[in-house]
């Protein structure tokens, strides 16, 4: 498969994102393909796209969403996924979020301290309600990915440790307002040794043991998200290996019966069916160095400067030979840049450039600085 920009859309003003709802159907078919037959459950992580058309495919295949934020609730309540089917998770959920959730009647919260714990008791008290959570704990487990999207060791700022699970359950029963329904882990993102997983699988069921002897069955397990993608080759490997990822878990968990398992993918969903469209502004060449200049920079896509990510480049306008190109941004910072000696048919003041798998933490992560507009999105539709 290779990529191509609609012809209608080579006029367009840009920079713009670029969605392709075929490839995102054809994503969310092999999906609920290697998940359902196992009995697992995905939750689609909001913070990864929260655009409409992309929300709505993906309630059309029967996931349901994982929101980090009262404004991720709301939209995706909004986008018609059914309060039954919305988890609610975060380090730091402010009253105001966590009161929205609370009215909405979400299926779970996610809490991640015992603070957070008593504030939800008293709201979920102050409304009448009770409310499910499920502990996410902190399992320690290496999830071998970039240390910024890491989540799952002891020095991060997730979860509740292992070291304090004891007493966080112990203080359940003086919180009455609140039903444990769960447990969550979630150990980072973007992670392509799927062995990692078994680890993270081992660890629940270690826990889920220690849980039943304290006297809590339950029905519901939830081991986050993280299952990376091919930036590197996006039109190789346009879907990810989602039948590795679910057996996984399927060789590893030992489920209860009629227990639901969630998963909560967002990259592996959305990446790859979304490009940043670029135009080049200026080729500039110094002593060492030809940059392209693209009128899209950090501002739009932030990967490369915040994570040093690659983003596979494409020059949709040029066929001329090869030559080595760094490809920079508008911005007024020396991180603004998306890639060092890329290899591009020779460009051109005009030509297109698309940059590849940034359908997850592409337009979401925009910011307008510089004063700059936020980029439209257009799609492709299946
Ligand atoms: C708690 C939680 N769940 C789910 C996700 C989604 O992760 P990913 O996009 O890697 O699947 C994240 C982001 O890393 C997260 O922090
Ligand atoms: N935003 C990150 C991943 C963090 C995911 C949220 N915990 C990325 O672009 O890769």
């Amino acid at each position: 498969m290779s990529f191509s920009l609609p012809a209608e859309l080579h006029a367009h003003s840009t920079p713009f994102y670029f969605y392709d709802l075929a490839l995102l159907e054809q994503t969310l078919t092999a999906l609920q393909q290697a998940a359902q037959p196992r009995g697992f459950h995905v939750h689609y992580a909001l913070k990864a796209n929260v655009n409409l058309p992309v929300l709505e495919r993906i309630r059309q295949h029967g996931l349901g969403a994982d929101c980090v934020s009262g404004g991720e609730v709301q939209r995706a309540l909004d986008a018609g996924f059914s309060p039954q089917d919305v988890v609610f998770a975060g380090v730091g959920k402010s009253d105001a979020e966590l009161n929205l959730a609370l009215a909405a009647d979400i299926w779970c919260f996610n809490v991640e301290s015992v603070e957070e714990l008593v504030v939800l008791n008293e709201l979920a008290g102050a409304q009448n309600r009770k409310a499910r959570v499920a502990l996410r704990v902190n399992p320690n487990v290496d999830a071998h990915t970039h240390h910024y999207i890491t989540t799952g060791l002891e020095a991060n700022k997730f979860g509740i440790s292992l070291v304090d699970l004891p007493s966080v359950v112990a203080q359940l029963p003086s919180l009455p307002n609140l039903e444990l329904v769960g447990l969550h882990a979630h150990i980072g993102s973007q992670i392509t040794d799927l062995r990692v997983f078994g680890e993270l699988s081992d660890k629940l069921n270690e826990l889920q043991n220690w849980l039943e002897e304290q006297g809590y069955s339950l029905p519901h397990l939830n081991v986050g998200g993280g299952l990376g993608i091919d930036y590197q080759a996006p039109d190789q490997n346009p879907v990810p290996d989602f039948d590795t990822y679910f057996r996984t878990f399927e060789q590893h968990l030992v489920r209860r019966p009629g227990q639901r398992v969630h998963m909560e993918l967002g990259r592996a969903v959305v990446a790859q069916c979304g490009s940043l469209i670029s135009r080049v502004l200026f080729v500039k060449r110094s002593q060492q160095t030809q940059f392209a200049i693209l009128d899209a920079g950090m501002t739009e896509l932030i990967r490369p400067a915040l994570y040093g990510s690659h983003h596979h480049i494409q020059n949709l306008s040029s066929q001329g030979a090869v030559q080595p190109y760094d490809v920079v941004g508008p911005i007024c910072e020396s991180s603004d840049r998306f890639g060092q000696e890329v290899l591009l048919p020779e460009t051109k003041r005009g030509d297109l450039i698309a940059l590849r798998s940034a359908g997850a933490y592409g337009e979401v992560m925009s910011s307008h600085y510089n004063l700059r507009e936020k980029a439209p999105a257009y799609y492709a539709h299946a």
